[in-house]
């Protein structure tokens, strides 16, 4: 199997790329990604010298570049590539619209045409909009994206069911609720709090921070996305969630308790515009057809991220000093 991974270096691109690497030592994988602030080549560390593990540094939006890689041989494409921060997307729509956007078109553009076997969209939640105190998303619940992120990731979603629809191309999308774990970039709310936290800095908190997140562990949305990949029926959307709502407080406060501080670090901050309310998902699907099931409880799994940000500090640390090989070592279409 020969995979092509868009948006490899970011949290869940490179918690994904790790995962399959060590599951199928025997695949061929090629990881593109822009390396934009959010993507370091420090979170592959742990495997970048593979011989069957390529890194290629470029953007979705090449379609030179794309079209090059897609031409050598790739079986499979999974499109991680994504601006996906909501606050930087209220202060640069555009942005996100290219990369989101058009970015999948390209990719879906290029799969159409050297035939590949299969093209795996890595969404989200978002794309529903927000949902009232009760009720869950399904994958029949209307898009209704609230935000400039969320509306482009939307936009995706449609392009690549497009392409199903009217080439015959054999595509799945994935929507997953909020990610948590090792490697996440300080701008969400987890790590940003863990080492806020860890630094006795007040903790920001949106609104009344009683919004709700469906919190799922990284690992457990890898093994989801493998599932997919493999067993996928063509054209199906799944929806992955870990059944594990909490609100934004009982998040920081149980960093604060993990990392005994205490609760005057909070600062209620002025609301996000737009700010979704509640997430909260169905994944009766993936479950029952895909047999797909989380390994990670909430509790352990926020316990093991924190050791993870407290056991790595320098991470942060180096990752700011680009005392790796940062993005600027190398050119567009550098392989390494
Ligand atoms: C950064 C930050 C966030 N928040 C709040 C806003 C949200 O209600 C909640 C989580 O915020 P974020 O970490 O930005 O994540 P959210 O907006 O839910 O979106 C995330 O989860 C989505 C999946 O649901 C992904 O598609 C997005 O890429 C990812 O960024 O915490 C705060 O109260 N203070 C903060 O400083």
């Amino acid at each position: 199997m020969n995979v092509l991974i868009t948006g490899g270096a970011g949290f869940i691109g490179s918690n994904f790329v790790k995962y399959l690497s060590n599951k199928y030592p025997h695949y061929r994988i090629t990881n593109l990604d822009a390396l934009t602030y959010a993507g370091n080549l420090e979170n592959l560390k742990s495997i970048d010298t593979l011989p069957n593990y390529t890194f290629v540094k470029g953007n979705i939006l090449d379609s030179s570049l794309v079209d090059q890689l897609c031409g050598q041989g790739i079986d499979i494409v999974l499109n991680f590539a994504a601006e996906s921060h909501v606050d930087r997307s209220i202060e640069d729509p555009q942005l996100f619209i290219k990369t989101n956007v058009l970015g999948t078109q390209v990719l879906l553009d290029s799969a159409k045409k050297h035939n590949l076997r299969k093209f795996v969209q890595i969404s989200t939640d978002e794309v529903y909009g927000s949902l009232g105190p009760t009720g869950l998303f399904t994958e029949k619940t209307p898009l209704a994206p609230n935000s400039p992120y969320s509306a482009s990731k939307a936009g995706g979603d449609l392009l690549v069911r497009s392409y199903h629809e009217t080439f015959g191309m054999n595509v799945n999308i994935t929507r997953c609720s909020n990610n948590y774990g090792p490697y996440q970039f300080p701008e969400k709310l987890i790590p940003l709090m863990i080492l806020r936290t860890l630094t006795d800095q007040p903790l920001p908190i949106y609104g009344d921070g009683l919004n709700v997140r469906d919190w799922l562990y990284v690992e457990d949305h890898c093994s989801a996305i493998d599932l997919v990949m493999h067993q996928g029926i063509s054209g199906e959307v799944y929806n992955i969630g870990g059944n594990n709502e909490k609100t934004n407080l009982e998040i920081v406060r149980s960093i604060l308790q993990e990392l005994n501080k205490p609760e005057s670090l909070i600062n209620f901050v002025q609301d996000r515009p737009g700010h979704d309310r509640r997430y909260g998902i169905d994944a009766t699907k993936i479950r029952t057809e895909l047999g797909w099931k989380p390994k990670h409880h909430f509790e352990a799994g926020i316990q093991a991220t924190i050791q993870w940000y407290l056991e790595n500090r320098t991470w942060w640390e180096r990752i700011q000093s680009g005392a790796y090989r940062q993005s600027t070592d190398l050119q567009v279409g550098d392989i390494i």
